[in-house]
């Protein structure tokens, strides 16, 4: 089954990136055509986003890598949803491998700051997804699915989320998830938001992969019946090849 709504790509840019890169990037991304039947969406390091708003066309939405747990005060450091909306952020992603396993971020946390950004009007990419041992354990399952009941715990409006499956052990790693791998996952993924949310959100729902995506993988994936699209980090920092994986839509309507 697939997401109903449009192929969903977005360019996870992670903390790369200065003012002249992003420059040129941001000029590469401006001169893409991309297929008209793709959402796309680039995630810019926090300080960079007004320089990307000002000046990336508006075929293309800006999201933030993060965003605080509520509303803004005296949390040293913090940027919160409102002022993401403020200034003209779309998207926020949450619950990145890398915030919850470097930085230390709890399910608890991650639904909590979920909400409140959809609360705000964000739409929300939600990420999950099990480490290497957690897989070679065969708690694959297991582990994304508590992660999902977290967002639920905590959301009670899906309308506006994109659920990004990332496999920890397929991150930066260049060893991506093999097309079956990750079908296998995203079909349970869905199979769970039927069951426990409702079969209406479960059709509706796009589930997009990330993990070591680039131009030369990108088709094979998308051709799988419920990969809605994609979240990719190191490659979508090269403006050509992001474009590539973003009209990999075009593969999937191939194989539809
Ligand atoms: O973490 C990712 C996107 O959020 C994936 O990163 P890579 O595409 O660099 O493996």
């Amino acid at each position: 089954m697939t997401g109903t709504g449009k192929f969903f790509v977005g360019g996870n840019w992670k903390c790369n990136g200065t003012t002249e890169s992003i420059k040129k990037l941001v000029g590469e991304l401006n001169d893409g055509k991309f297929e008209e039947s793709v959402e796309v969406v680039v995630a810019p390091p926090f300080l960079y986003i007004g320089q990307v708003i000002g000046s990336l066309t508006d075929r293309i939405a800006v999201s933030a890598q993060n965003s605080w747990v509520g509303k803004g005060g005296a949390f040293t450091g913090e940027i919160s949803a409102d002022q993401l909306v403020d200034a003209g952020v779309k998207w926020v992603i949450q619950g990145h491998s890398e915030r919850r396993h470097v930085i230390g971020e709890s399910n608890e946390t991650i639904g909590k700051k979920s909400a409140y950004a959809l609360s705000k009007g964000l739409g929300v990419i939600a990420c999950v997804g099990e480490k290497l041992e957690e897989r070679e354990s065969n708690r694959t399952t297991d582990v994304v699915f508590e992660q999902l009941q977290a967002y639920a715990d905590a959301i009670s409006d899906w309308s506006n989320v994109v659920i990004a499956y990332e496999p920890v052990w397929a991150i930066g790693t260049g060893k991506v998830a093999s097309p079956e791998q990750a079908q296998e996952v995203h079909a349970a993924i869905r199979s769970w938001l039927g069951d426990k949310i409702s079969p209406d959100l479960a059709s509706a729902t796009r589930i997009i992969y990330g993990g070591s995506v680039n131009g030369a993988n990108c088709a094979e994936l998308a051709k799988k019946e419920d990969i809605d699209g994609f979240l990719v980090g190191g490659a979508s920092l090269k403006g050509p090849e992001f474009v590539t994986i973003c009209n990999a839509v075009i593969s999937k309507k191939a194989s539809a």
